[in-house]
């Protein structure tokens, strides 16, 4: 039924969050910020396509989406970023960058597909064949001379198998001195949900507060060890768009753009054109 005053369906937001461990501190106290929305967990990708096809109406979707969607807006403070190491966006190598000519990208993955291929371009000149490496699927299946893997199972990355592996938020920090981000809180175009900026921010930040007691209850439930989660949580991760992963963004869809990856006319929206360039 379309409310009288909005004329648009009564129903509820529909909130689309990432699936991995990097995504719990945003999330945990959310649904008691948001009593009515409707929060569901997929991979990235998935997420930027829900978003994109009317099923969801604010998702964290991978950044580089929003140079595909510039009707998308950012709509929170909240991310998923890094200053350096992330621990959970690794390439692996079968030869040495520099003869890398097939890459596989993870199928979840849309933000570090495009990482890989701007660091291996810039610093070893190669521009690689794409492979897919679907989600149930092992890096270890892949014959790739190269494997993008991100998430949960890129913590526990093989060790054997591969000759070298990059973090690749170890990769682009040592290269341009600044922060990476992977995903954003995306909104579709029309959303008018006054109460949703000030709640994702607020869920991250009591998130933070809490990270201890995630970092034991997720421990247990990953079956990791409980300094590795903590120092992930708090080390490794930045949640915060703040100027500095503002010009990092920037610089990435730069170099996306001076690839032929991305076309070079993103301007970031944000939503209430509370933050302009
Ligand atoms: C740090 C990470 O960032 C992720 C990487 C993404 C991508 O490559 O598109 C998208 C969302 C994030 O969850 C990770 O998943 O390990």
């Amino acid at each position: 039924m379309p409310s009288a005053l909005t004329d648009r369906p009564a129903r509820p937001l529909r909130i689309g969050a990432v699936t991995y461990l990097n995504t719990v501190p945003l999330v945990r106290g959310l649904q008691s910020l948001l009593p009515a929305a409707e929060i569901s967990f997929d991979f990235p990708s998935r997420l930027a396509d829900n978003l994109a096809a009317g099923r969801l109406d604010v998702a964290l979707a991978p950044c580089i989406e929003l140079a595909r969607h510039p009707e998308w807006s950012i709509i929170s403070t909240a991310c998923i970023g890094c200053r350096g190491p992330v621990l959970s966006v690794k390439l692996l190598f079968r030869r040495p960058p520099a003869e890398v000519a097939t890459l596989a990208l993870d199928e979840g993955s849309r933000t570090s597909a495009v990482l890989a291929q701007i660091l291996l371009a810039d610093q070893f000149g190669v521009r690689p064949k794409l492979q897919l490496l679907p989600l149930a699927s092992s890096p270890l299946d892949s014959t790739a001379d190269a494997v993008l893997v991100i998430g949960d199972r890129a913590i526990r990355a093989p060790a054997t198998g591969f000759c070298q592996s990059w973090d690749l938020g170890a990769e682009w920090t040592s290269a341009t001195g600044l922060p990476f981000v992977f995903a954003v809180w995306a909104a579709r175009p029309g959303l008018d949900e006054p109460e949703l900026e000030p709640a994702l921010d607020a869920a991250r930040d009591h998130g933070l507060r809490d990270l201890e007691s995630i970092a034991t209850e997720q421990s247990a439930a990953m079956d990791l060890p409980r300094p590795l989660v903590l120092q992930y949580l708090r080390d490794n991760l930045n949640f915060f768009l703040d100027d500095a992963a503002r010009r990092g963004l920037d610089l990435y869809f730069q170099r996306a753009a001076a690839l032929g990856l991305i076309s070079d006319q993103l301007e970031l929206r944000f939503h209430d054109c509370h933050v302009k360039r």
